[in-house]
């Protein structure tokens, strides 16, 4: 009976969660009201909320381990594209980069289609179009810990599972793919 009301308000609801690209944390999104917010909606409760669509995936202590913190450090492979607006739009590849910020997003979901999921595929196209000097490592920025990368690369790092290939997340270096290999 509990879990049929259980299941019932979570279809009631609609309710899910993402991660938002920009900021690289969650947020709860309704795509049937197209309501979107920071914050959980008020009148769900605490298991409600933990077994949304993404929860396990982007709430925080979905990634964190058995004591509460994330993993002392994880590695992971990016494609960086750049743009104007970048905090230095300068590459291996480019060395003055005027693109927009939204061809750049173009260029790299272009790049993930035909990524595909693949991480060979993931660094043969860092190794080609990536304006990180990591591409001659395929993209391989090594391992990190907490507080070493631009928090919405860290968060969003977190947030996949070994394997795992991110949306496109945004740094002030530019626009990021990201595929978490440990
Ligand atoms: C963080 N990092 N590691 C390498 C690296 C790692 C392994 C081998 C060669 C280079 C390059 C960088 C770096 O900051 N590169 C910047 C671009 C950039 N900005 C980043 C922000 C977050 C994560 C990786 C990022 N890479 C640049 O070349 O302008």
């Amino acid at each position: 009976y509990h879990y049929c009301l259980l299941t019932t308000s979570l279809v009631q609801s609609g309710w899910e969660v993402r991660l938002s690209n920009s900021r690289g944390v969650p947020y709860f999104y309704n795509p049937e009201t197209r309501e979107s917010m920071w914050e959980a909606p008020p009148g769900l409760s605490q298991e409600e909320i933990a077994n949304l669509p993404g929860a396990k995936q982007y709430l925080p202590g979905a990634h964190h381990g058995a004591n509460g913190e994330r993993p002392a450090q994880v590695r992971a492979s990016h494609l960086l594209v750049k743009h104007r607006g970048s905090r230095r739009p300068s590459s291996w590849k480019e060395p003055n980069i005027t693109r927009s910020k939204e061809e750049a997003i173009a260029m790299l979901k272009e790049y993930a289609s035909q990524i595909n999921g693949s991480p060979e595929k993931f660094a043969e196209l860092a190794s080609k179009y990536s304006d990180c000097s990591s591409h001659s490592h395929g993209g391989d920025l090594g391992f990190f810990k907490p507080g070493q990368m631009q928090k919405p690369f860290e968060d969003a790092t977190y947030a996949l599972k070994v394997g795992e290939i991110s949306d496109v997340v945004e740094t002030d270096s530019g626009v990021h793919l990201i595929l978490r290999t440990a």
